[in-house]
């Protein structure tokens, strides 16, 4: 089996490439994540997921990348990570009380020979309604700062979830049964490395 680069120092991304017992090796770089406006959400995910295993793939010879990228788009409006707490708490409340979409797109990239599969997978996310404390509380954690949209489904935002429809594993940053199959479309069967 060829060797397998997940490019990513999202914590949560490499939990779950464990989780499914996928052999792997991190790759950390840096890209600029920069995108002209108004650019809808699923070709945002995608070109930055494509932008990072490009990135990624310069620093080898052999093997294949994995890279990833998540946003939370509510109506026209894109959500990366908030830069601030102010901006995190205008994030959050512009998302209680709602429904909001998230996009994650992954990359492919196979190497020598540079093929690249991208694709992205769309998960609804439905919030209650919250309070301006409360909120602030939860920013107070800390726990919004590294995150699209300013939370994590997987942590204390589980007290703001009230639904969701698709990938849960989508919303926390790696579709992972998305990865799966893109995987097998270059011959990489998950379940044979479970010994
Ligand atoms: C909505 C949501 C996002 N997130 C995280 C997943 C991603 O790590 C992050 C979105 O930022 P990304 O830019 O997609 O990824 P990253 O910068 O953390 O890591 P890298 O580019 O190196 O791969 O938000 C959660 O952990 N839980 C959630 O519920």
């Amino acid at each position: 089996m060829p060797e397998i680069y997940l490019a990513s120092s999202s914590p949560r991304r490499r939990e779950l490439l464990g989780q499914i017992k996928l052999p792997h090796q991190i790759l950390t770089m840096e890209v600029d994540e920069t995108l002209p406006p108004g650019i809808p959400p699923a070709e945002q995910v995608l070109t930055l997921s494509r932008r990072k295993a490009l990135a990624a793939a310069e620093k080898l010879d052999a093997g294949i990348v994995i890279a990833a990228d998540t946003v939370v788009a509510l109506d026209e409006i894109v959500l990366g990570k908030p830069r601030n707490a102010a901006e995190a708490l205008d994030m959050l409340e512009r998302l209680q009380g709602k429904a909001h979409e998230v996009f994650s797109g992954i990359t492919l990239l196979k190497i020598p020979g540079n093929r690249v599969l991208s694709d992205y997978e769309r998960t609804e996310v439905i919030m209650r309604r919250a309070g301006r404390a409360e909120l602030a509380r939860y920013i107070a954690t800390g726990e919004p700062m590294d995150k699209a949209g300013a939370y994590g489904i997987q942590g204390l935002a589980a007290v703001f979830v009230t639904g969701i429809k698709g990938c849960y594993y989508n919303v926390v940053g790696l579709p992972v049964a998305k990865l799966v199959t893109m995987l097998r479309e270059f011959g990489i069967n998950v379940t044979a490395c479970w010994g």
